[in-house]
């Protein structure tokens, strides 16, 4: 059993009370353990020789008991069913984590209310020298067949130690973290000639699982590797998730020879096989699961490239540790350093970081899931500014159906630019690009081609307000609706993409469901959002038709009983 700690002396001449203790207080000490008394969970009681010096006068030696107790509870390793020592991490919330000295693998990471947040394979071998599949794997020193090693190099299939001087890191004291070791062997030497130590401490808190691998060079020459900790994440429907924060990015895709792509879609959504090493992503990245309402959030630093990894049914079927219907319920969405090896000099070091947590799923990339939404809508003809303009923020960021023209900034209604007559009548014909929407709210905007006459049929609530709101001017407006689409009929970019063309002058406007954000709105201007004046609220999705409640009560619900009591002063 491993222990850390304190002493606290047990002996008088410690105590405040006993004239040697202001003698001995400005004193130097050594100290050797002779040894342990007595232990129990929390503490030991040892004997102890102390040797106290002070200045150059002769030492003063002194044997004692000391009792040491345990700043918190000791690390536990125990053995698995199948033999494997383990580690188990919890932390006051509840929250709990495994981890495998086979392989550094965290194996398990359960919330507060005991839910399971990693994916494990129904038919994971617990047998080394396999690899398991599930949990974190640490894939090194290479990522896949990047190299002349096995796939995703050796670390994940090695019995790794516990580190007991885990140095630069502050030791970890408590039975949340844990530090482990993996340093190269003579067979290593052999096939990888170059020697390391592989570290990673594995940190518990509430809500949060941090991992810290560092790579450090002892050799005397230069060691280059790639990295990864794959991250199999549980899910319930991989058709219900959807990735955000690769948008935009090149990637090398791995069913396509490693080519190069860049990626068109908003966010990144499954209905077949996948395997991309995504280049240079951001240090936030969301893994959003619908059917859940758990969106992941996985934080990481030093680690340039993710890859998101979900085999779907064939490769699955094909998998001997992978059950058939398992990769409905997994997906990886790794930290990695792929793309550039990492080089290390002799005696240098690497570290890296990466944290995962899990947050309500209305939150993803700063704005909240309008699929999680239902927006309210509540007439209050006087109320407190602040509370107005709370609320109003809160309804701009959520969903705001809008036309957005360039020329101005600003936020909705304050624009200072006001399109002037001669722009929107005389010769000139309006080009407004409409989006393409893939599946969602359609109801809003809908691009429709009808195959035989191959027309195409542009409709939804926004564009009927677009016309309605045209045919209230005095003066003729022609526009026409383009529809921001590629050659194969998607969206042709994201949102923000969209609102760059405008700003480019590619198009005039746009019609549809684009949401406010402030930095769309240093671009372009925004109309208002299409509702009367008054406060716009959010409650959680109900299974009903959009825009319905089943209760004309719900709109109460996310007001405080502070805040009704002063709408109910200001309205009365
Ligand atoms: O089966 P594993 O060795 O764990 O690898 C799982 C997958 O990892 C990567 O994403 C590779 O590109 C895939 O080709 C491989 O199938």
């Amino acid at each position: 059993m491993q222990r850390f700690g304190w002493i606290c002396f047990e002996s008088p001449l410690a105590q405040e009370h006993n004239p040697l203790f202001s003698l001995l207080k400005n004193t130097t000490h050594s100290l050797k353990v002779q040894k342990i008394e007595s232990e129990s969970d929390d503490f030991q009681v040892l004997s102890i020789n102390l040797e106290w010096r002070k200045g150059k006068a002769n030492p003063f030696m002194s044997s004692i008991r000391a009792k040491l107790r345990t700043k918190a509870m000791s690390l536990n390793i125990i053995h698995d069913k199948d033999g494997l020592p383990k580690i188990i991490l919890t932390e006051p919330t509840g929250s709990s984590a495994e981890v495998l000295l086979y392989g550094g693998q965290v194996i398990s990471w359960k919330n507060e209310r005991r839910e399971e947040l990693l994916f494990m394979s129904s038919k994971a071998f617990w047998k080394p020298p396999k690899a398991i599949r599930g949990g974190i794997p640490v894939c090194f020193p290479q990522f896949g067949n990047l190299g002349s090693l096995e796939q995703h190099g050796f670390a994940r299939n090695r019995m790794w130690s516990l580190d007991n001087d885990p140095s630069p890191l502050p030791p970890a004291n408590n039975q949340s973290s844990v530090d482990l070791v993996l340093k190269s062997t003579e067979e290593d030497l052999k096939t990888s000639p170059r020697g390391f130590e592989l570290r990673l401490r594995i940190c518990l808190s509430a809500g949060k699982l941090t991992l810290i691998p560092r790579v450090r060079n002892v050799d005397s020459k230069s060691f280059s590797f790639t990295f990864a900790l794959r991250n199999y994440l549980s899910v319930s429907d991989i058709s219900e998730v959807r990735v955000e924060g690769l948008e935009t990015l090149d990637y090398l895709d791995n069913l396509m020879r490693k080519e190069r792509f860049t990626e068109q879609a908003d966010a990144i959504t499954f209905d077949g096989e996948m395997d991309r090493v995504y280049l240079s992503t951001p240090t936030k990245i969301a893994i959003i699961d619908h059917e859940k309402k758990r969106t992941f959030e996985l934080r990481k630093d030093g680690m340039p490239d993710s890859v998101v990894w979900n085999p779907w049914d064939k490769k699955a079927k094909a998998m001997p540790d992978l059950g058939d219907e398992d990769y409905k319920t997994m997906l990886c969405v790794d930290s990695a350093a792929i793309e550039t090896p990492i080089i290390l000099k002799p005696f240098e070091e690497w570290k890296g970081r990466q944290e995962l947590s899990t947050v309500s799923s209305s939150y993803c990339s700063g704005q909240l899931d309008p699929r999680q939404f239902v927006m309210l809508h509540m007439e209050i003809k006087r109320i407190k500014k602040q509370t107005a303009l709370l609320y109003f923020v809160v309804f701009l960021s959520f969903f705001a159906p809008s036309f957005a023209s360039h020329g101005g900034s600003g936020w909705p209604g304050k624009s200072a630019n006001i399109i002037p007559r001669q722009q929107l009548s005389g010769n000139k014909k309006l080009r407004l690009a409409v989006p393409q929407k893939s599946g969602w709210f359609s109801e809003l905007v809908n691009i429709n081609r009808n195959l035989q006459t191959n027309a195409t049929i542009i409709s939804g609530f926004c564009i009927d307000v677009f016309r309605a709101a045209i045919e209230e001017f005095d003066y003729q407006v022609d526009y026409e609706f383009i529809p921001f689409v590629n050659a194969t009929g998607q969206c042709n970019g994201t949102y923000t993409e969209l609102i760059d063309q405008i700003f480019f002058q590619n198009y005039d406007g746009a019609v549809g469901d684009v949401t406010i954000t402030e930095n769309r709105s240093l671009h372009v201007d925004f109309t208002l959002p299409y509702t009367e004046v008054g406060v716009g609220m959010i409650s959680g999705y109900q299974v009903l038709p959009f825009f319905v409640s089943n209760s004309m009560w719900i709109f109460l619900k996310p007001l405080t009983t502070d805040l009704l009591l002063s709408s109910a002063a200001f309205l009365s």
